[in-house]
């Protein structure tokens, strides 16, 4: 994006905003609230600012203008600093056991990686590594770098623009809002410009993720499991500055786990899943298998894989309509084995 220029003061007050929606926090901050600004260019709404007010406020004409447009300039590229990141690295650290664990992986934007292993192997350990950029300072002696150097202890620490970002398995709301109201409100406070149509992009990517749709009404706190978690993974896709997604198990209930993933991967992020799901762990570039709290080996999805994947999304679609044959109260009466061995049109 070019610097923010004067010719910014050529726009009405209301393209101003669309562009940049802070843009009124600076007026606020400036004892300038509240003002309107009704001529169709801001530079000429400025020209016509009350003398006294500027007077009352301690700011030159020239200031605010000069301000104004630093202040949107810094914002912006605040804005292009959070986002960027090209890669991730893990470097090994020790097993349970102590012996060392060979690893050095690099991950780059846009790819999915699987993270397999059995119960306690130490696959959450993993993602915790990664989400807090371990530096040879966790249980495991691991280190993660990213763009292939350490990380600032503002990358590490800051709860703003996280790298790193975090998809839970239960959404406790804590505010009861409309869904569409929530949505405006967080793109508000992620300073997107053209709040509104990323708001309903994210709404129509979660209500086809969830199996059941929902309303923009609809308060958070009444969406079902399914309809909740769709829609932190569309929020997570299109809101969140976080380059870097980490999940543990997107779970069966009511979201298309397919649909989830690609939207993710789409908006080019790298995403890291704990999942022992086939559908799931295909789609992945690779999967690291965990064993005895170590990376035992990166298993690189081949050919024969990915040619199996059209077979499961097939079969998992046949089981998606069992189940909802089943959650509508219907009977299955016919034979099953038939009912897979045929075509898709049941
Ligand atoms: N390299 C390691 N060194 C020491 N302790 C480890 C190591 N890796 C994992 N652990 C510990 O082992 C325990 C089990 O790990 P973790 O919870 O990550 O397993 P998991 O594979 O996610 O299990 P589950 O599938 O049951 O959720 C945790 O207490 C974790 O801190």
């Amino acid at each position: 994006m070019a610097e923010i220029g004067r010719e910014l003061f050529a726009l009405p007050w209301r393209a101003v905003l669309e562009r940049y929606p802070y843009a009124e926090d600076f007026f606020q901050a400036n004892g300038l609230g509240g003002i309107d600004f009704p001529s169709p260019s801001l530079g000429r709404d400025i020209e016509a600012l009350d003398e006294d007010i500027l007077d009352d406020v301690g700011i030159s004409r020239e200031e605010l203008a000069e301000n104004f447009l630093l202040f949107i300039g810094r914002m912006e590229r605040l804005k292009r600093k959070s986002a960027s990141l090209e890669s991730l690295t893990i470097l090994g650290g020790r097993r349970k056991d102590g012996e060392p664990e060979r690893l050095d992986l690099t991950i780059r934007r846009g790819e999915v990686l699987a993270i397999v292993g059995p119960t306690g192997s130490g696959k959450s350990r993993l993602l915790a590594d990664i989400e807090c950029l371990a530096q040879g300072d966790t249980q495991t002696g691991r280190t993660v770098l990213v763009d292939g150097r350490k990380p600032t202890p503002q990358e590490r620490f800051s709860i703003e623009n996280k790298l790193i970002a975090q998809l839970s398995q239960n959404m406790n709301f804590v505010m009861d809002l409309p869904v569409m109201e929530f949505l405006n409100m967080h793109g508000e406070s992620r300073m997107i410009s053209g709040i509104g149509e990323v708001a309903g992009r994210i709404f129509e990517h979660a209500n086809e993720l969830a199996g059941e749709p929902f309303s923009p009404k609809t308060p958070l706190t009444q969406l079902s499991g399914g309809q909740s978690r769709a829609l932190m993974i569309a929020d997570t896709a299109m809101l969140s500055t976080s380059p870097v997604v980490l999940i543990d198990e997107i779970e069966n209930a009511g979201v298309d786990r397919k649909k989830a993933l690609e939207l993710l991967v789409q908006e080019g992020k790298i995403v890291l899943m704990s999942t022992h799901d086939p559908l799931l762990a295909l789609m992945g570039a690779k999967r690291l298998v965990i064993e005895n709290g170590g990376v035992k080996t990166v298993i690189r999805t081949s050919e024969r894989e990915r040619e199996n994947l059209a077979a499961l999304e097939r079969i998992d679609r046949k089981m998606q309509r069992l189940r909802n044959q089943i959650r509508l109260g219907g009977a299955i009466e016919y034979s099953v084995a038939g009912y897979f061995a045929e075509g898709e049109e049941r």
